[in-house]
C-alpha cells in the first residue's frame, strides 16, 4: 500500500503518515526502522534525546533505499535551545546518523519557562539557510508560542508534532494550525497501546468496516486532516498500521469517535504551557 503525499507550507512533500521510533534503539531498532522503511514507509521520526539517531542513519543506509525518496527527521533538545548550542546539536544530530541534511528538524519543546525557543528557532533558520535542514518544525507549541515565532523571526513552521488520540483529539490546536498553514502531526497515534486499543465503541467500528482497531484510529486521525506517527517493533504491526487508505470513516463514526475525547485525556498530563523537557 502506498502512503499518499502532502506539500508543506514551504513547497517540499511530505507523507501522510510517518514512522516513530522513540524507544527503537541499538541493533533491534535498526532492524526495526529497515523493515519500516522496506515495507514502505518513507519517513522516520527520531530526536536527539531518543538516543538513536545512529541506528536511523543505519537504517537508511543498510535499507538500500534512495535518500532522496525518504524524509528523515529530528528533534532539538530543551537543554541546547541557546543559538550557538543548537546549531552545534543540528550538526552534531547530522554526524550521528551521518547524513549530509535532515528533511525536517523540530524544535522537541517550547519550554516557556526556559525562555529560548525563538533563539532556537532562528538556529533552525539558519542551518536551514546552510543546507542542513530542509524544512523546519516544532512539537507541542501553543498558539502564544506560535504567535511569538512569527512576531519576531516572520517565519512559521510547516508542521507541528502535538500529542493526539482519540482521548485528546486538539480540535482547537488542529483549527489553529489549519488556519495558518501548518500541518499537524500526531504523536502517540495509538495512545502508546493503552485501553484504547480495546475500546468496544472502536472495536464495533473495526468489526463493521473488517479492519483492526489500530487501524480504524489511524484512519480518524487521517480523515481529520493530521498525519499519524505510529510507532511498531513488529513488521506485521507496521504494514497493518499503514493500510488505511482504502476504506472510509462515515461521518456517524467520526462523530461518534468523538465522544471519545476527554477534559484532560493527555497521557502522561505533559502540558506545553507548563512541561519543561531537557
Ligand atoms: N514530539 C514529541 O514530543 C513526541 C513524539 N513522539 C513520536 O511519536 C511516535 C509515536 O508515539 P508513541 O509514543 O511511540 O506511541 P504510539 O501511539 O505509536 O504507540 C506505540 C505502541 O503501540 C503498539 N502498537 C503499534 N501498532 C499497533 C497495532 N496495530 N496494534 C496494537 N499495538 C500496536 C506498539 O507496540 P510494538 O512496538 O510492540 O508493536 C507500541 O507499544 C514516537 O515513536 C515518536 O517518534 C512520541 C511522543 C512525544
Ligand atoms: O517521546 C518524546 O518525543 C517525548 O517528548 C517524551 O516526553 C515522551 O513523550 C515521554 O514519554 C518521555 O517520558
Amino acid at each position: 500500500m502506498t502512503i499518499p503525499t502532502l506539500t508543506l507550507n514551504d513547497g517540499t512533500t511530505f507523507p501522510a503518515m510517518t514512522f516513530g521510533t522513540y524507544k527503537l534503539n541499538g541493533a533491534a531498532g535498526v532492524e526495526a526502522m529497515k523493515s519500516a522503511l522496506n515495507v514502505g514507509y518513507d519517513a522516520l521520526d527520531s530526536a536527539f534525546n531518543y538516543e538513536n539517531e545512529g541506528a536511523v542513519g543505519r537504517a537508511v543506509k543498510e535499507s538500500g533505499r534512495d535518500r532522496k525518496d525518504l524524509r528523515i527527521a529530528s528533534k532539538l533538545p530543551g537543554r541546547h535551545h541557546a543559538y550557538d548550542e543548537a546549531l552545534a546539536t543540528i550538526e552534531e544530530s547530522l554526524y550521528r546518523a551521518q547524513l549530509d541534511y535532515y528533511d525536517l528538524y523540530y524544535i522537541h519543546w517550547p519550554n516557556p519557562k526556559q525562555g529560548k525557543y525563538v533563539e532556537a528557532w532562528k538556529a533552525l533558520i539558519e542551518a536551514k539557510k546552510r543546507g542542513q535542514i530542509r524544512s523546519i518544525a516544532v512539537c507541542n507549541f501553543l498558539p502564544e508560542h506560535l504567535e511569538r515565532l512569527e512576531a519576531e523571526t516572520g517565519v512559521l513552521p510547516s508542521i507541528n508534532q502535538i500529542e493526539l488520540h482519540p482521548y485528546f483529539p486538539q480540535d482547537e490546536m488542529r483549527k489553529w494550525n489549519h488556519d495558518h498553514g501548518i500541518i499537524t502531526q500526531a504523536w502517540s497515534p495509538l495512545g502508546r497501546a493503552n485501553d484504547l486499543l480495546t475500546n468496544p465503541l472502536l472495536e464495533k467500528i473495526a468489526k463493521r468496516v473488517g479492519k483492526g482497531v489500530g487501524q480504524v484510529i489511524l484512519r480518524w486521525h487521517h480523515q481529520l486532516g493530521s498525519v499519524p506517527i505510529p510507532k511498531s517493533a513488529t513488521p506485521k504491526r507496521q504494514i497493518e498500521n499503514m493500510s488505511i487508505f482504502d476504506f472510509t470513516l462515515t461521518d456517524e463514526d467520526m462523530a461518534a469517535i468523538a465522544t471519545l475525547a476527554r477534559p484532560n485525556g493527555r497521557l502522561k498530563n505533559q502540558d506545553p504551557a507548563v512541561y519543561e523537557e531537557f
